[in-house]
């Protein structure tokens, strides 16, 4: 992928479209970049590498800018391996080349590589300056955002933040797409655990003047940062995008997705709120995930089974609860044929979450909806719109 960030500063990264999943988990139909960059200077650095699925392609990339010459830095702002896979053969193959990270960095390269380490290491610390001649870098440290050893790096003649797995995006770069969207799934499955320490970052972020946005995937971001910006703020606060509502369910026969198209159509008639629906069994988690972030209200309903709720479910709120979930109106409404506890399976979840509103009108329907249940539903709408 060509793509001109500047005279010196040149994106290596690939597209990586033949992935099945993305982390072993996350589906992505339009696939996912491994982005790398060099900036050319009197001294050369290349900032982070690719995954191993593309390291051939990333050579000839790099060899193309370089152009013959040899890079001084590779710059390690994150070592998971969709970026760092390459840090060994990029050592090997210059061997007069310094490796730039921090502490962590380096307490944790060893886990990955064989490398000498000896006088090859530049370790930096937070807010520490490295003249490149022309450019200037200078490194801030973004511990979580999603390891502990990242960090960012800012270059302040050309004004760019290589921002590592922040305001990453999945879909390779040739996707025409709105960037929030995949944008926010990446956000909340990857990082979203981590809001305190991505607000941490953005208050760093803050104070440096920043016209380019460089991340690890997807595109280079250069017009209307504070779009961008805006999102980033409103996720790591963990508050909702959209006030509206998510109906989460799931369904054995088909009763309990009765219930819950029920209620959306009681609630389209009660209100202009946005309100989206899925079911869990046949839709991707991900991206549940990130609708259950970008909703201030959620609204679960499942069968009972084996004396707790149906797995999908189980799944749903685990994810939720290990993704930081909290701030939110909750509504539940369970089904089962002998002894509903469906309810009192998902309430222990919702009990952990900080700032979890859960209204009182839960409704119960044993097997079919039945006249009652739906004013029920009615009610429980009433208490969340
Ligand atoms: C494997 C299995 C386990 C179940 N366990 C329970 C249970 O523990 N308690 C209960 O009341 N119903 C239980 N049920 C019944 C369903 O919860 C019940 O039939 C419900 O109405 C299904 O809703 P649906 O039509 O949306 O699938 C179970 C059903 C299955 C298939």
């Amino acid at each position: 992928m060509n793509i001109n960030i500047s005279d010196a500063i040149k994106y290596i990264g690939v597209d990586d479209k033949d992935i099945d999943l993305f982390e072993s988990q996350y589906i992505v139909p339009n696939g996912i970049s491994y982005n790398s960059y060099v900036i050319l200077d009197e001294k050369i650095c290349v900032l982070d590498t690719v995954d191993k699925r593309k390291t051939d392609e990333w050579v000839a990339n790099l060899e193309n800018v370089l152009d013959g010459k040899t890079p001084d830095y590779l710059i390690i702002n994150h070592l998971e391996p969709d970026h760092a896979s390459n840090i060994q053969l990029l050592a090997d193959k210059y061997p007069d080349m310094k490796l730039v990270g921090n502490a962590k960095t380096f307490n944790m390269l060893p886990q990955f590589f064989d490398i000498d380490l000896t006088d090859r290491t530049v370790t930096v610390k937070e807010g520490d300056s490295l003249n490149l001649g022309e450019h200037t870098l200078s490194f801030y440290m973004a511990p979580m955002v999603h390891w502990p050893e990242v960090m960012v790096t800012y270059e302040s003649k050309e004004k760019v933040l290589f921002s590592a797995d922040g305001f990453g995006k999945f879909g390779a770069l040739d996707t025409d797409e709105d960037w929030a969207c995949e944008a926010r799934r990446y956000y909340f499955n990857i990082c979203g655990k981590y809001g305190v320490q991505v607000q941490a970052l953005l208050k760093k972020a803050a104070k440096l003047d920043i016209e380019k946005i460089c991340p690890l995937h997807g595109p280079v971001l250069t017009e209307n940062l504070g779009y961008y910006i805006n999102l980033y703020d409103i996720w790591s606060k963990y508050e909702p995008e959209v006030d509206g509502i998510f109906i989460a369910y799931c369904s054995i026969h088909g009763n309990t997705e009765k219930a819950a198209l029920k209620l959306y159509d009681i609630l389209k008639e009660k209100t202009d709120k946005k309100i989206a629906i899925s079911d869990l069994s046949r839709s991707d988690m991900a991206e549940n995930v990130e609708d259950a972030f970008k909703y201030s209200t959620l609204v679960v309903a499942a069968p009972s089974y084996d004396g707790g709720v149906f797995p999908v479910m189980n799944d749903f709120l685990h994810h939720l609860k290990i993704k930081g979930y909290k701030n939110r109106k909750v509504a539940m409404i369970e089904n089962g044929s002998w002894a509903p506890c469906a309810i009192k399976s998902m309430q222990p979840y919702f009990d952990e979450m900080k700032g979890i509103e859960i209204s009182d009108a839960k409704v119960t329907i044993r097997s079919t909806m039945t006249a009652e249940n739906e004013v029920q539903l009615a009610a429980l709408a009433d208490s969340i719109i």
